[in-house]
């Protein structure tokens, strides 16, 4: 039984579907579209029409038509002239355009249709019968047939010319016969496409759009929008392939990190980082907990390192991220991925609170994650947990034994004793934070490390946050996509596939992405290569600084916007003394809208901790005293991030509490020009001390502004008074030149200190 389709049957004999629906109109036979099957017996009825008026075409074409007459049009004049007096049933059997022209062109309407009431495309397409119908029917006294002498002919055409130009190339286009715009073998869409759109892409006039959905039951007009079946009908119709594009939104990955509904979840390991001073024992705490929770039968070899391992305590499992120090940490979250749900801040008993101590608390405490203390080295005869505990208390960690909230555990990383409570107490965090995913959808989550290997191209290890991940899943992962092609476990298992929380190795990326970068499963590898593809553009255009830091220039924007609700601070200076004296001056800040949040302080120069800091948390950092180290330095301009550097409190309070009402108006801003290393000292009585100095960086300036630096603390602050190449007064000093430079009323240059020359720049707001 065949199961023939209108428009498989145009297609197949050359003829439009429309052409065919009409044609089986007038047998009686009642079709809704060109997706109604047809009987057997219908195709016959249809062969039978068909095939007869296909048996004499060349013979009759030829009287009418011109040697440079295509063949197609030849038969379609013959095929038009085989249906008598119907011109519009049944005509073009090549272009479905010429057919759908003819079609428009029934006898009563071409009798009242001016020529000008045609489109080019129309005329263009027009057939030369509905010329003819159309010239006879405008000048009756003159009805010639077509293919009379070409006196006649020309006379008529004078008369045409002088009448209608347009219309004259009706008549002229069975000699001349102008060329239909070809179809395009594809057409995309994203969503809907208006008539006019659909037609443009199909290089086609709308009302030949309009007239098709019409015939396909389908009332539309120019601007309305045809949705992907619509589309689909006309695009199939005319032989033309429809591709849906992808919305550009769907190329932010972040949109996937949604919640599930409540009911499709369960509970997941607990995602561990473990922090804390150096040599407080976090390496060997990771190590201690892996070797005697892993089980060496399941290891086969604990050899493999990916970044994150996982180990089982009653039965649970517990995820850490095997990268010690909070570098790490912060990268992550500066890139704007939480992955972390509980921190381990190691504190070794003998030594205590360390400032890296107190810089990763405030790390965690920033990133709002849950801290558990390890008292560790308690083997040790020196170790003092109570010192410990009694330091942290002041940082806002109050041991539960003390009515705080917090857990304390004492550990010895080296003998492994206390660590199954240290892993209970892992899971009672867990237990009470309920954290939670489905495993049933597709995987989403974190890059933890990732690598070019060798032999077998990009390598990422991948901490899967919710859904599970499996082998071939399309992926996008930061701005690189593919297929999963392997995936090994943290025990280095061949995996087939990975649920939440759990970290795997997989291969298959057409780049290397980054650590902290989002992964993406899709449903199918187009999306997924079209996600990727832009994101990759797009990543170079962007480029980090588009961003857009929050820097005091632009607190008030952001605040305007409702982006807001906390400054965040960082504030580095000389003296503990004036870390809190600013930090109580600034905290007092009211101003509406905004709140001032003191994330870290430190003594000492700003370091490149600081820096992620602030670039994780979006914050400032405010240097009273003390310059950026140069990693800090670096990682400022890498991050965008806003170091404000003052010797006065009230300056810094001034410009803070400015920049938060809106007024900050920096016409002036200080521009670092250069800096020289002090290499020798002179004592002249009158002139008072020249330091003999090496511009490392940049220039010095006779005019400029300068800074004594020592140990990266500003000593003082002033104006230069003279400098000199030789004996001579210079100008400016360039970099790579000695020179020797005397300060204003200061005399206590040393040696190795760095003199820092400034100017004052007006910048644009
Ligand atoms: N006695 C004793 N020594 C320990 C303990 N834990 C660590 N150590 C020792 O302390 C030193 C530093 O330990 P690490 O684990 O390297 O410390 P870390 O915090 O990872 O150090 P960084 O990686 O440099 O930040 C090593 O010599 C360890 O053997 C412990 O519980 N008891």
């Amino acid at each position: 039984m065949s199961k023939t389709r209108v428009y498989e049957y145009a297609k197949k004999h050359n003829l439009s579907s429309k052409d065919v629906i009409i044609k089986l109109k007038e047998m009686n036979i009642e079709v809704s579209n060109h997706m109604t099957t047809m009987e057997d017996e219908t195709i016959k009825k249809l062969d039978a029409v068909y095939n007869k008026k296909e048996d004499k075409p060349q013979a009759q074409a030829k009287p009418q038509q011109q040697s440079q007459q295509k063949a197609s049009q030849g038969q379609n004049q013959a095929q038009h002239r085989n249906q008598g007096q119907k011109p519009n049933q049944g005509q073009n059997r090549n272009q479905s355009q010429n057919q759908q022209k003819t079609s428009q062109a029934q006898p009563k309407a071409q009798l009242k249709t001016t020529a000008s009431a045609f489109s080019d495309d129309e005329r263009r397409a027009t057939t030369p019968e509905k010329v003819k119908t159309s010239a006879v029917a405008k000048k009756p006294g003159n009805s010639q047939p077509f293919n009379k002498n070409n006196k006649n002919k020309q006379n008529k055409n004078r008369n045409q010319q002088n009448q209608n130009k347009g219309r004259q190339n009706q008549q002229q286009a069975p000699q001349q016969p102008k060329k239909v715009k070809e179809l395009p073998s594809k057409i995309t869409f994203s969503d809907s496409l208006t008539v006019a759109e659909l037609a443009k892409k199909l290089n086609r006039e709308p009302s030949e759009i309009i007239k098709k959905l019409f015939m396909l039951g389908v009332m539309a007009t120019i601007n309305q929008d045809l949705d992907k079946d619509a589309i689909e009908l006309i695009a199939t119709d005319y032989g033309v392939e429809v591709e849906e594009e992808i919305k550009i939104d769907t190329t932010d990955l972040e949109v996937y990190f949604t919640e599930d509904d409540e009911a499709s979840m369960i509970e997941r390991p607990s995602v561990v980082t473990i922090m804390g001073h150096v040599d407080h024992g976090k390496t060997t705490l990771l190590d201690s907990i892996r070797n005697t929770k892993v089980t060496a039968g399941e290891a086969g070899g604990i050899t493999q390192h990916i970044g994150a391992y996982q180990v089982e305590e009653n039965g649970k499992k517990i995820t850490f991220l095997d990268t010690p120090g909070h570098a790490a940490f912060t990268t992550m979250r500066a890139r704007g991925a939480k992955i972390t749900d509980i921190t381990i801040l190691v504190v070794a008993a003998d030594d205590g609170v360390k400032p890296q101590t107190v810089e990763a608390l405030n790390h965690a405490k920033a990133a709002n994650v849950p801290i558990i203390v390890a008292v560790n080295k308690m083997d040790k005869p020196t170790a003092n947990p109570d010192r410990v505990m009694q330091e942290l208390t002041e940082y806002g960690l109050v041991p539960e034994a003390w009515g705080g909230e917090t857990v304390f555990v004492p550990i010895s990383a080296l003998t492994g004793e206390g660590l199954d409570n240290l892993l209970e107490m892992i899971l009672l965090v867990g237990e009470v934070e309920e954290y939670k995913a489905n495993p049933n959808r597709n995987a989403i989550g974190t890059v933890i490390e990732a690598q070019l290997d060798k032999g077998r191209g990009s390598v990422a290890t991948l901490l899967v946050q919710n859904g599970t991940l499996k082998i071939g899943d399309p992926i996008v992962v930061g701005n690189t996509f593919g297929r999963v092609r392997a995936m090994v476990s943290d025990v280095g298992r061949r995996v087939k596939e990975a649920g939440p929380s759990a970290p795997v190795e997989i291969t298959g990326l057409n780049d290397v992405p980054q650590a902290g970068d989002r992964f993406v499963v899709f449903d199918d590898e187009k999306t997924a290569r079209q996600v990727g593809e832009i994101r990759s553009q797009q990543a170079v255009q962007a480029q980090r600084s588009e961003k857009a830091r929050v820097s005091l220039d632009t607190l008030f924007e952001h605040m305007k916007q409702g982006e807001m609700k906390d400054l965040n601070l960082i504030i580095k200076a000389d003296v503990q003394g004036s870390v809190e004296a600013l930090a109580a001056a600034l905290q007092k800040l009211d101003v509406e809208g905004v709140n001032v949040r003191i994330i870290h302080t430190g003594v000492g120069a700003i370091n490149e901790s600081d820096i992620t800091l602030a670039a994780a948390s979006n914050g400032i950092v405010i240097g009273f005293n003390v310059r950026p180290d140069n990693n800090a330095k670096r990682a400022a301009e890498s991050e965008s991030v806003d170091i404000r550097l003052h010797r006065i409190i009230y300056k810094v309070i001034e410009e803070i509490e400015s920049a938060m009402k809106g007024m900050l108006d920096p016409v002036y801003a200080e521009k670092i020009i250069g800096q020289a290393e002090v290499r020798q000292t002179f004592k002249v009585s009158k002139i008072g001390t020249i330091a003999g100095s090496y511009v490392t960086d940049g220039k010095i300036t006779r005019d400029s502004g300068v800074r004594l630096i020592r140990d990266g603390v500003v000593i003082f602050e002033g104006e230069v008074d003279a400098l000199k190449r030789f004996k001579d007064d210079a100008k400016e000093v360039a970099q790579g030149y000695e020179c020797g430079i005397t300060i204003k009323n200061f005399k206590d240059v040393k040696e190795g200190d760095v003199i820092e020359a400034y100017i004052m720049e007006e910048v644009e707001r």
